[in-house]
């Protein structure tokens, strides 16, 4: 059955996918960021950016409910993250799989799955079969699905990740770098799965990831974190030298050739500055 048109899109559509309101996190003395408003509509594609340690991961954590804000709120389609009956799909970002993981990639594909839709009879069972077989081939991992995780390689594993998250019909899909170690052609097929899922069931993106040129075709907008600043517009707002020069307090230069954006001088801005360990630097948005 569609979701479409019914009363939780509706609601999601009141509500929005996601409201943050005035939320800061700070881990004892250190502000990650603070006076954080953001409301993402269904269907919108957010890319976070920002150097390491400068709270992409975080933010992600507190819209699964894994890490509670310092102040403000957050809400996810209507309630507290975590609650409700919101489907949320999260991609994390890469760690080697144990190597002795037996666990075969179907199966961990098939653990995105509700349980409780599908039943135990047996036209469950073999209706779970297919869309698990289904999930594996979108992410062209059929030839390798009945391997153990623990075996394979960095780049097969993440696409058994990707699968996982939108197996279970995500509302919200919190993806983070889902592209890192994927050659171009997964890159490509990856964001093709996320994209489509978005455009056709209305399912909210936070992208979280160090090159925004792979998916710059479908950012809606792009929240830029630096060292507790931060700021939030479309990618001809935010990706600018002007911008981004302001925000890493040192010169950075955008260009842009053939539809691509290239950021230079972001990493030495801060090496010369550590940024974003300025204790007394964190509170403001620019
Ligand atoms: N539970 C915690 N307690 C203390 N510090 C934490 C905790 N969780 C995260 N941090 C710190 O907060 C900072 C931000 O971490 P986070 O993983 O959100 O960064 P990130 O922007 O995702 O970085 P990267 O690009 O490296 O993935 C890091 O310095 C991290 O050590």
């Amino acid at each position: 059955m569609s979701t479409t048109g019914t009363d939780e899109t509706d609601r999601a559509v009141a509500t929005g996918a996601v409201q943050i309101e005035g939320a800061a996190l700070a881990f004892g003395e250190r502000t990650l960021w603070s006076g954080l408003d953001l409301r993402i509509e269904p269907g919108e594609f957010v890319a976070v950016l920002g150097p390491n340690g400068s709270g992409k991961t975080t933010l992600l954590k507190v819209l699964l409910g894994l890490q509670a804000l310092s102040a403000g709120t957050v809400r996810v389609a209507g309630t507290a993250p975590g609650k409700g009956n919101h489907r949320v799909g999260y991609v994390p970002q890469q760690r080697a799989m144990d190597q002795q993981l037996t666990l075969r990639g179907r199966d961990l594909v098939g653990l995105g799955l509700d349980g409780d839709r599908w039943g135990t009879g047996l036209r469950g069972i073999r209706a779970r079969k297919r869309k698990v077989a289904e999930a594996v081939d979108s992410v062209g991992a059929t030839s390798y699905a009945a391997s153990p995780v623990g075996l394979l390689s960095g780049g097969e594993q993440q696409r058994l990740r990707v699968a996982q998250a939108l197996i279970g019909e995500p509302d919200l899909l919190l993806c983070d770098e889902p592209l890192a170690s994927l050659d171009l052609t997964h890159q490509r097929t990856v964001t093709e799965l996320i994209e489509r899922r978005r455009r056709e069931t209305g399912t909210a993106v936070l992208f979280v990831t160090h090159e925004i040129n792979p998916v710059l075709p479908h950012v809606d907008r792009v929240l830029y974190l630096v060292g507790g600043r931060f700021r939030i517009g479309t990618p001809a707002e935010v990706m600018t030298s002007e911008t981004l020069t302001e925000l890493y307090g040192a010169p950075v230069e955008v260009v842009r050739v053939g539809g691509q954006i290239h950021v230079a001088g972001a990493q030495s801005a801060l090496c010369e500055d550590t940024v974003h360990h300025h204790e007394h630097d964190h509170a403001e948005p620019v």
